[in-house]
Order: C-alpha cells, then sequence, then structure tokens
C-alpha cells in the first residue's frame, strides 16, 4: 500500500514536471518579448532619422552585416544558427513595417523635416546592436519541439499582452512567427 501510494505520488509529480516543461517557460518567456518589444520600439526613431535625411527603409547591406553577425554569434553560444537569422530577419521586418507605417503617414500629414532627428549611425543603430546579444541569449533557452497547440495560443496572447499597442498585429505576428515556428516544430 505505502509502495503504491510512493508510486503515485512519483507520477503526479513527474505528470507535474512534464507539464511545466510543455511550451517556453512563462519568465523567460517574458524577458524574450519585452526585448522584441524593445528593439521595435527603436522602429520609430529609425523613421524618424531616414526622414530627414531621405535614406531608404530598406538597407540590405546593413541587414547581411547584423546577419552575418548574428549567425557567428549563434555558433559560438551554440544556439540553432538559421532559427537565430530567421528570428532576426523577423525583427527587421516588423521593424520596416513600422518605418513603412510613419513613413506613410508623415506623408499623408505633408510633415516637413523634423526640427530635430536622431543620428542613424551614432545613436540608433548603436540601440539596436546592443539588444542583439541579449536577444541571442534569451534564444538560447527556447526549446524546439516544446510548444503544442496551447502553449501558442498564449505565447500570441501574452505577446500581445507585452507588446506595445501601439504596433499592430501584423507587426507582433512578424516578429514572434520563428519561435512559434521552431518551437512548434524542428
Ligand atoms: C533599422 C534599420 O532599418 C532596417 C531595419 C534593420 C533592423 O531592424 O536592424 C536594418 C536595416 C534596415 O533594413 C536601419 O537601417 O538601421
Amino acid at each position: 500500500m505505502k509502495k503504491l501510494l510512493h508510486l503515485l505520488l512519483v507520477g503526479i509529480f513527474l505528470t507535474i514536471i512534464s507539464c511545466k516543461s510543455q511550451g517556453l517557460p512563462e519568465s523567460e518567456k517574458e524577458i524574450l518579448l519585452k526585448l522584441i518589444d524593445k528593439r521595435l520600439s527603436v522602429a520609430p526613431l529609425v523613421a524618424k532619422s531616414k526622414w530627414n535625411t531621405k535614406a531608404p527603409i530598406d538597407d540590405p547591406a546593413r541587414e547581411k552585416v547584423i546577419l552575418d553577425g548574428v549567425q557567428a554569434k549563434a555558433k559560438k553560444m551554440v544556439v540553432d544558427e538559421n532559427f537565430a537569422r530567421d528570428f532576426f530577419q523577423a525583427q527587421f521586418e516588423g521593424g520596416k513595417i513600422v518605418q513603412r507605417q510613419l513613413h506613410n503617414q508623415w506623408k499623408g500629414e505633408n510633415q516637413g523635416l523634423f526640427d530635430t532627428s536622431p543620428d542613424l549611425a551614432h545613436e540608433v543603430r548603436p540601440i539596436l546592436d546592443s539588444l542583439t546579444p541579449q536577444l541571442l541569449m534569451e534564444l538560447k533557452k527556447i526549446k524546439p519541439n516544446s510548444c503544442d497547440t496551447h502553449s501558442l495560443k498564449k505565447l500570441n496572447r501574452d505577446a500581445r499582452k507585452i507588446i506595445n499597442p501601439i504596433f499592430n498585429d501584423q507587426v507582433v505576428e512578424t516578429v514572434i512567427k520563428p519561435i512559434k515556428n521552431y518551437c512548434k516544430s524542428h
């Protein structure tokens, strides 16, 4: 009888543990989503700077430099390199959606040049660069094949709660898609 009770307790314990490891751990997910939000929050500064200098929103050369750096860092940190590249490409896309929305809005408002705007190379890009290693550290904590339908839905809800409402659903969906893909199946 005692042995049976013991087995039952072990069973319950194992069930709890396996349920808890399903999907992304709560606190780590929150840190990652906050970092994603922080990176997105730089996009309006980029947009303002490019509006004043008339620089194109898309800068594929800059993206390649970041992605190559990301891949090298991912390798050193033992983070899946394809996942890391996909993740950062999605962050660029999300940021560019925000930039395009703002430029369209400013065009519609006949906005002239802003009196002041941040310097892209010296003030804005360093903020983005400082977030790269922090984001990679969080990506390392995500386990492939660990998300079921429930945890993926929860990720959508949490992302919408944590990421600033000034960024629309298209932006949020874009930036979290690689996490879902990696967590779902690998
Ligand atoms: C942010 C910029 O705009 C775009 C988005 C990038 C990014 O999110 O890191 C990089 C290059 C550009 O395609 C930029 O030019 O720095």
